[in-house]
């Protein structure tokens, strides 16, 4: 195939030219919001000297507008003449282009989970995608963001988020198919325990307290140490093992305990293993594959979820407002952590039982998945697979049904407002310290804020000084009760 490629840069480069695209008709649709909690993003790494050396074009073209489109274009045999150009378009909730850095994608999708955290929330970010599409790239860099935005730069001083210091621990660990190694103690194997009670155990995992980012610093780079080595002894390795970065912040102020999970994922490709390897590799890809497929069905089936508390919490407060009862609950989604090894580990995030007192459906959480992929012409049947998952992680949000209900006709309150009434709403709602408007909705619209997630919604509000996260939540929540009263 790759021979077929390099033969035809010419005429493949002659007809993406040409190439005009279509709107995007994709099964993860962009005029939906994915679920509460949750995006979708796609990392596009740039061409390296050795992509470029291979002399494959790019097959990866994202869309200026509206952000979050990527046509992919493929050459294909035809039988009676020249090559044909096959096209594709994925849709995800944000595109990264090569020349984003790191630092940016921080900015953009992680600040906004730091003081989630620290108040008792989960946070994972996972990086998925093919072997050297740049997922331990990613993935490393943000492990150092994420330390540097939750510790105090020296002992004992606030934190820069200005929480008060909060009690945090590391733990890196690898799962390598059913055998897990704990990467801060020379790669020793731990094991995945549940007891009676439903609480997953690392027995035999270290967890390392670290009070300042210097500290961590040298602890990730210990884990990142083991993991290379790993990988040059048993070939390749790395690609063929998840890494779980797990942050435990306990807080006193709030006596909360949160987590912060960076996952560096198993690289997602097989067909190649298969045809050039022997069993034991070919047993490690069904494991891969079974083990990323069970994370697929998990977080879609947690973002359902989510979606579905946020229907059933807005059709109570339309029952109340209507004096009608409200319908039948609907019946809960699957979420089968308990399939693999990887989502056995994640169980803070998957479990909706693990409550706190008397709530049900679990901790709080907050998902980012970023598909890295590599725009080589070469490697573009695993970048549609990595872009096919990420589409399937999406849920279509609430705020989707809700227009779709109503039509987008609805004219009074926030669907019919302008900016200026989001604006008086937000100074007049905010309570204190005061949510500035001029952050949560420079311009957006009533129907915009509407659209706009949980978590983007929050994490503006966030932004003005002293709110917590609970002050973020209630505006939203009221904001949410007023539209459904209106
Ligand atoms: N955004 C980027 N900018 C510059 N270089 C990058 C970027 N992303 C990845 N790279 C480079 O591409 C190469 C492959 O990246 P990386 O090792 O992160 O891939 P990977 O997906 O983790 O692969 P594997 O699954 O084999 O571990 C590395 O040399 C890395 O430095």
């Amino acid at each position: 195939m790759d021979q077929f490629y390099l033969r035809n840069v010419a005429q493949y480069e002659a007809l993406v030219g040409a190439f005009v695209p279509p709107p995007a008709m994709t099964s993860g649709n962009l005029t939906k919001a994915n679920a509460p909690g949750m995006v979708v993003s796609a990392r596009i790494r740039p061409f390296l000297e050795e992509d470029k050396a291979a002399g494959f074009p790019s097959a990866v073209f994202p869309r200026a507008a509206p952000n979050g489109v990527i046509d992919i274009h493929d050459l294909y045999n035809h039988p009676r003449g020249r090559p044909i150009l096959k096209s594709f378009n994925y849709s995800v909730d944000k595109v990264f282009t090569p020349e984003v850095s790191t630092e940016q994608i921080f900015d953009d999708l992680l600040v906004g989970l730091i003081p989630f955290v620290q108040n008792g929330g989960v946070g994972t970010v996972f990086a998925y995608g093919q072997t050297g599409s740049g997922k331990t790239f990613t993935i490393s860099r943000l492990q150092e963001l994420a330390v540097e935005a939750l510790l105090p730069p020296f002992e004992s001083q606030p934190t820069p988020s200005g929480s008060p210091s909060a009690d945090v621990q590391l733990t890196i660990i690898e799962l390598a198919g059913n055998s897990a190694f704990d990467l801060l103690s020379e790669r020793k194997p731990i094991s995945i325990l549940e007891d009676s009670h439903g609480t997953i155990h690392l027995s035999g995992a270290s967890e390392h307290p670290i009070s300042t980012p210097a500290s961590a610093l040298s602890l990730i780079e210990i884990a990142a140490s083991f993991r290379r080595t790993a990988s040059t002894l048993k070939n390749d390795a790395s690609s063929r093992s998840h890494s779980i970065c797990r942050i435990r912040v306990l807080n006193p102020s709030t006596n909360t305990q949160g987590f912060l999970y960076l996952v560096d994922l198993a690289g997602s490709e097989a067909a190649r293993d298969v045809a050039t390897h022997g069993a034991e590799r070919m047993r490690e890809t069904k494991e891969i594959n079974m083990s990323l497929s069970v994370l697929k069905d998990c977080i879609r089936g947690r973002a359902e979820w989510d979606v579905q508390s946020q229907a059933q919490s807005q059709s109570q407060s339309d029952s109340m407002i209507k004096g009608k009862k409200s319908g039948k609950p609907k019946p809960k989604p699957r979420i089968p952590f308990r399939q693999s090894a990887l989502t056995k580990v994640l169980k803070h995030v998957f479990d909706i039982s693990e409550g706190s007192g008397s709530t049900e459906g679990g901790r709080e959480t907050r998902t980012v998945v970023i598909a890295c992929v590599n725009p080589s012409l070469g490697d573009v049947a695993a970048t549609k697979n990595t872009l096919r998952y990420a589409e399937m992680l999406r849920v279509a949000g609430l705020v989707s049904i809700a227009m779709g209900e109503k039509g987008g006709k609805e004219k009074e309150g926030p669907m019919g407002w302008g900016n200026r009434e989001v604006r008086r709403w937000i100074g007049e709602n905010s309570g204190e310290p005061k949510i500035s408007a001029d952050i949560l909705a420079p311009t957006e619209t009533g129907a915009e804020m509407l659209r706009m997630s949980m978590l983007e919604f929050e994490y503006r509000c966030m932004k003005s000084p002293g709110v917590t996260a609970g002050q973020a939540k209630a505006l939203r929540s009221k904001f949410w009760k007023f539209h459904a009263e209106s």
